[in-house]
């Protein structure tokens, strides 16, 4: 692209260098000012049509005269309240493509129809008057973006749901039905681009208005300060749920009839079909809108896969295959069963269980018992198909899946963890983890202290001890802005008691294990200390058949076989039992470590 060699006047073109480390956190943008360090770096903000990123502009241009915005060119029609050279430079299709002859773009895209293109000079005016450029482009625009070599942080805008995305659009009233459909279509595909390595730095999801504007303000800060963004910002992996798209039309009644005036009849030019080859120098061709594909919702924040209905068309399983038993049928949607709830459980009805490991032994039999007990169940794993086996054993078993969110997560992700509480608090408004399973481990059996491989060190360290800290902070700190303290439960093992096989390099496995069975100590005293009345447990079973030993073997099923079935094992329901009777108990009493071995283990 001829606009890629023209490099307008300030605009550092150097790749970025190698992030350095975090001087400052995002929420520290005063500081970040202070160790100003180069050129100020663009603010880049992508995002779906309608999540409020012009809304969010406006509140950084408004507050500080030190952030300028860069005004696009369009060749849609303006809306009432939109003037030329403020809000974009309006233009016409051929006036566009003769402009795109002539280099004048540092980027351009045809999105929702219409042409958009981010000039040099409108970038080079705002770098001229010393302050740091902000650009409002689309997800092909960040691509190309990051191709032309601008110095810039780049902030994916993210909506807290598909529906939010929707209300915003038709409450916003300068779209047709259709316009808005084709958007929000649109918008699923672009959210999805997070799993993009390396095409944003940021990701920033913009539900309470206030609370966005801080972050974005901290980021910007950080801009400003010509400061590398901060690594690990980005979850690594986003899921969105498959739901029905909202209905618009309706949306949009209840909009106009709510504000009591009837939408500004739409500006924009009547839409085009996606042109069947893409625009020269656009993206490439799958980041063309695909309005065949059917609609769908993504669920933000990240990695959340959690469909409210049972995944018609995975794998036949004989759970899948069985009819919903007649108690699922007569249950009313979202009502939960209260039979066979064990004595003293009945206090957590209706309450929320988060379980680690759920994809899997010992926590799917434990979601299964919390579910058959009466309690919202939220899975987390990192096999998605596992977790909507599970999702289909849950239906077979009579659950409403209303009260199961199965949500993809790797629990060694801080940024994954950190997302949590705002899946559950978007999927039950007014709940919050109440109960806690940290189930989720593993071994290896290449790791001795002698000559073991580091990476699987850091593995059982990261899943083990770190995964089960960042779970449980996640989760304390939400009781704590609730106010509302539960339960928290560590599969501690009888590893974490004892070394069985040391002389064959266990050491380093029983090592982490150890250091949860003190965390979990420290927790309760943690709890004690603040006089909080959160209770704490650990379960210490022996040998348990389950993947585990699979996992440790890295797949072999000969080791995992032999490791099982030199006698009749714990089951995984075994371990479900002792969750279930640590979260029965009275008040006054805190069951603090459960150790259950296997009859015939030794040691
Ligand atoms: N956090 C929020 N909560 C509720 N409403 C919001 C929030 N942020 C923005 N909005 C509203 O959502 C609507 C869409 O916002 P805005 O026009 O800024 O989106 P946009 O991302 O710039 O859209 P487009 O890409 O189509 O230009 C506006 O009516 C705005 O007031
Ligand atoms: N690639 C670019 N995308 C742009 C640019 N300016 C705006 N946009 C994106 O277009 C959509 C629709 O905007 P609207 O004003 O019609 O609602 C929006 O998501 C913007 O981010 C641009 O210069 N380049």
């Amino acid at each position: 692209m001829g606009a890629e060699q023209s490099v307008p006047a300030g605009v550092e073109v150097q790749p970025a260098t190698a992030p350095a480390q975090s001087e400052v956190g995002a929420g520290n943008g005063a500081n970040a000012t202070q160790q100003a360090t180069s050129n100020p770096s663009a603010l880049v903000l992508i995002g779906p049509s309608g999540v409020g990123k012009g809304t969010l502009a406006k509140r950084l241009t408004q507050d500080s005269e030190q952030y300028g915005f860069s005004v696009s060119h369009t060749t849609r029609s303006p809306r009432p309240n939109e003037q030329h050279g403020v809000h974009y430079f309006f233009t016409t299709k051929e006036q566009f493509a003769k402009d795109v002859g002539e280099g004048k773009f540092l980027e351009y895209a045809e999105v929702h129809g219409n042409m958009y293109g981010t000039s040099i000079s409108a970038v080079q005016s705002v770098l001229e008057s010393g302050r740091v450029c902000i650009l409002d482009i689309d997800v092909q625009g960040a691509r190309a973006m990051r191709r032309s070599g601008l110095k810039g942080i780049y902030v994916f805008i993210a909506p807290p749901s598909l529906e939010d995305l929707a209300n915003r659009l038709a409450g916003r009233g300068t779209e047709s039905v259709e316009q808005i459909t084709r958007r929000l279509n649109n918008a699923k595909m672009e959210i999805e681009s997070i799993n993009e390595k390396g095409l944003y730095d940021y990701l920033l999801i913009n539900d309470d208005l206030e609370e966005a504007v801080k972050r974005l303000k901290a980021i910007a800060e950080r801009a400003a300060a010509g400061l590398e963004p901060e690594p690990g910002m980005v979850p690594e992996r986003v899921v969105l749920e498959d739901a029905p798209l909202p209905d618009i039309q309706a949306l949009t009644e209840q909009q106009a009839a709510a504000s009591d005036t009837v939408p500004a009849p739409p500006q924009e030019l009547p839409t085009e079909p996606a042109p069947e080859e893409p625009a020269p120098e656009a993206a490439p061709a799958q980041d063309a809108p695909a309005p065949q594909e059917p609609p769908a919702a993504p669920s933000m924040p990240a990695a959340v896969a959690a469909p409210q209905a049972p995944v018609a068309d995975g794998p036949a399983t004989s759970a899948a295959a069985a009819p919903p038993p007649p108690q699922q049928q007569q249950q009313p949607q979202g009502q939960l069963p209260m039979d066979g709830v064990p004595p003293g459980f009945e206090k957590w009805h209706g309450k929320v269980a988060l379980v680690t490991g759920a994809s899997s032994g010992i926590g799917w039999a434990t979601c299964e018992a919390l579910a058959l007990a009466g309690m919202r169940v939220v899975a987390v794993a990192r096999r998605k198909d596992r977790l909507e086996e599970l999702q289909r054993h849950m239906h077979a078993l009579g659950i409403p899946l209303v009260n199961f969110l199965p949500v993809v997560c790797d629990i060694t992700k801080e940024a994954e963890v950190a997302t949590l509480p705002k899946i559950v608090a978007k999927r039950w408004p007014e709940c919050g983890v109440d109960v806690l399973v940290n189930n989720a481990g593993m071994s290896r059996n290449d790791a001795s202290l002698f000559d073991g491989n580091i990476g699987s060190w850091v593995e059982m360290l990261s899943t083990n001890v770190l995964g089960t800290c960042m779970m449980t902070r996640a989760v304390v700190q939400d009781m704590r802005r609730r106010n509302s303290y539960g339960h928290i439960i560590n599969m501690i093992g009888l590893s974490g008691h004892r070394i069985p096989d040391g002389p064959q390099g266990g050491g380093f496995y029983c090592a982490t294990k150890a250091a949860v069975k003190t965390i979990t100590e420290g927790l309760r005293q943690e709890a004690r200390g603040e006089r909080l009345p959160l209770r704490v447990s650990g379960i210490s079973p022996g040998i348990v058949e389950t993947e585990f030993f699979a996992v440790r073997a890295f797949g072999d099923p000969e080791a995992a076989r032999k490791a099982t079935s030199q006698f009749k094992c714990l089951q995984p329901v075994d371990v479900a039992d002792a969750v279930m009777w640590c979260l029965s108990c009275p008040e006054h009493m805190e069951v603090n470590d459960i150790v259950v071995r296997p009859t015939e283990q030794l040691i």
